[in-house]
């Protein structure tokens, strides 16, 4: 397929970001306070930069074609008790899904590095060069925990939890926000490519565009796009919608995603949107820049197909599955549930439906157990924090009430595994249970499908998950609110005839195995770059010959 090619970078591709080795501080640089770091507390002053402002100074060989921009860093630092410093792999999709195109090219990826109050010199991890951004305790406190994790994220996850909205927040995000832009505006090339991920950084376009007119500047969100309705709570919903714009192109999980966000537009501003298309006209501050248009698509993410699949051939995978099955009794059925401790996964309905089947006996703890991974996530966060009480007493409740000695209803697990773990855990599994009440795309629903190689295993998949969009013909949909329904999907996979989990597993493996990671990122950047430019004679050094790549269908003609 076409795309955007990027030059080739000295590893294979493929590897995985495990536990990290320590880091050699001569690469790392030696970890600094934010408030010994005076360039750092230049470019987070509370001033509004303005435009034209100048950037800050990166040396020329710190300069990258490509520049990716998260919250997070592939890695997070820790601290052990003789004070050395490692890193492993950070949590979440994102991550899984980014580190094999950034170790494929020559790019940098600006993050932070998960600690408090530290900001460090550029790094390898992995091979990514990791540029980290500094945040202090209370900007983790009021931007991560507070505005992008208490009112972003619930609010855009349909408000299964009550998103919280405060001044100071948003104040921080701003803040955050602009020192990322500035990061990223430091690094990239003239006319480079720089590539935004997620709700945390949405005013990060707009802020960069101001900065640097001659970056392309793409836009990613791993999570949904609300309906207006939900989205108009936003105190600050028109800012947000400006500061995506900034983007050229911005990118969702789903079709539906897209849509909502276009409408939003139309609603919260006055441009002019057709079809994917939105015009903005509205450049007060720079009234010498002609029109652009921002593109708004679909473009779902997937993971390193053909990599997990080898993974889960490996001899040791192989065994550590064998013998994962063997330390639970090799039950006839084990069912597998693999998420973030997050109140939009679904987990306790999922549980709750779990007991109830041993309850009614149309599950016995002889015959099947079900083993839950609830790997730790934003755990000083109240409603994170409810949730593990939550999940955890029913755990117990449920144990207390069907388990026997050497048989538990349940094996919970609240730990992070490395992706080999992942791997064993999915070919042990019988049956893989997804069931998010609202879920961006879900890749761990595609690594089970990955792994199978074997052709069995059954997949129950939310149908409000992104992958729903992809796999829903070979996976057994359901509706996690439902519990009796969720209970009889639980059971017909749980005695699905071997000949029809066949077919419907080789239905699932070759949607993920063609669409992998690699293309998507491919057919993002290829529409980026092959966007029409605003600066026609700039010579571009992305992409030249890049047929232009189509996203998903997003609106069926809906203009204004
Ligand atoms: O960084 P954290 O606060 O620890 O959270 C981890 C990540 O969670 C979210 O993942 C999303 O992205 C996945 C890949 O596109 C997608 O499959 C999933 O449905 C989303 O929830 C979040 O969007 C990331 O920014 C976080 O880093
Ligand atoms: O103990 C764990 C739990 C999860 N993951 C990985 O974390 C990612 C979770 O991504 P997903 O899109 O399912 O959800 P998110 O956490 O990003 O919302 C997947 O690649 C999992 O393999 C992991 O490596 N170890």
């Amino acid at each position: 397929m076409g795309g955007a090619t990027f030059p080739e970078r000295r590893q294979e591709p493929g590897g995985s970001l495990g536990p990290g080795p320590e880091v050699n501080n001569k690469q790392s640089g030696e970890l600094r306070t934010v408030a010994d770091n005076e360039t750092q507390q230049a470019s987070s002053g509370e001033a509004e930069t303005e435009a034209g402002r100048a950037v800050p100074d990166t040396t020329p060989d710190e300069r990258y074609d490509l520049v990716v921009v998260a919250n997070r860093l592939p890695v997070d630092f820790t601290t052990d008790d003789d004070g050395a410093i490692s890193w492993k792999r950070s949590p979440g999709g994102l991550v899984t899904a980014l580190g094999p195109m950034m170790r494929a090219s020559e790019g940098a990826w600006v993050g932070w590095s998960g600690a408090a109050d530290t900001e460090d010199d550029p790094f390898d991890a992995d091979d990514i060069r990791c540029v980290p951004v500094g945040l202090s305790a209370a900007e983790i406190e009021l931007y991560y925990e507070g505005f992008s994790n208490d009112t972003l994220w619930p609010l855009y996850h349909d408000v299964i939890a009550p998103p919280s909205f405060h001044r100071q927040w948003w104040e921080a995000y701003r803040k955050v926000n602009r020192r990322f832009a500035e990061k990223a505006a430091a690094l990239a090339k003239e006319g480079a490519v720089v590539w935004v991920h997620d709700y945390q950084l949405q005013l990060v376009p707009a802020m960069l565009r101001e900065m640097r007119p001659d970056l392309r500047i793409g836009f990613f969100n791993h999570i949904p796009f609300p309906p207006l309705e939900i989205f108009s709570q936003l105190p600050w919903r028109r800012q947000v919608v400006q500061g995506l714009l900034g983007a050229d192109l911005v990118g969702f999980q789903r079709a539906g995603d897209a849509a909502n966000f276009i409408r939003a537009v139309r609603r919260l501003t006055d441009l002019t949107t057709r079809g994917q298309m939105i015009t903005v006209t509205d450049d007060e501050a720079r009234r010498d820049m002609p029109a652009r248009h921002v593109r708004a698509a679909a473009f779902p993410i997937s993971i390193d197909s053909a990599h997990f699949d080898a993974l889960a051939q490996t001899p040791e995978v192989q065994a550590r599955a064998r013998e994962i099955r063997a330390e639970l009794g090799n039950p006839r059925v084990m069912m597998l549930g693999v998420d973030r401790l997050d109140y939009t996964k679904g987990i306790r309905h999922r549980i709750k439906a779990y007991g109830e089947l041993l309850a009614d006996g149309r599950l016995t703890v002889t015959d099947a157990t079900l083993v839950q991974v609830a790997s730790p996530s934003r755990e000083n966060v109240d409603a994170y924090q409810q949730l593990r009480e939550d999940v955890e007493g029913l755990v117990g409740r449920i144990n207390g009430e069907y388990g026997e000695i050497g048989h538990s209803a349940i094996n919970y697990m609240h730990h992070s595994y490395p992706a080999e773990e992942m791997a064993a855990l999915y070919l042990a599994a019988d049956v893989m249970l997804v069931t998010s009440l609202r879920d961006g795309m879900n890749l761990v629903a595609k690594e089970y499908v990955a792994a199978r190689s074997d052709d069995q295993g059954v997949l129950v998949l939310s149908e409000f998950t992104g992958a729903a969009d992809e796999l829903g013909r070979g996976a057994l949909l359901c509706n996690p609110h439902d519990i009796d329904g969720l209970k009889d999907i639980m059971v017909r996979a749980a005695t699905m005839e071997p000949r029809e989990s066949r077919k419907r597993m080789r239905r699932l493996r070759r949607a993920v195995l063609e669409n992998d990671v690699a293309r998507w990122s491919q057919t993002f950047l290829g529409v980026l770059t092959a966007l029409p430019s605003r600066f026609p004679d700039r010579e571009r050094s992305y992409d030249a010959d890049a047929r232009e790549p189509e996203p998903h269908d997003v609106l069926d003609g809906e203009d204004s």
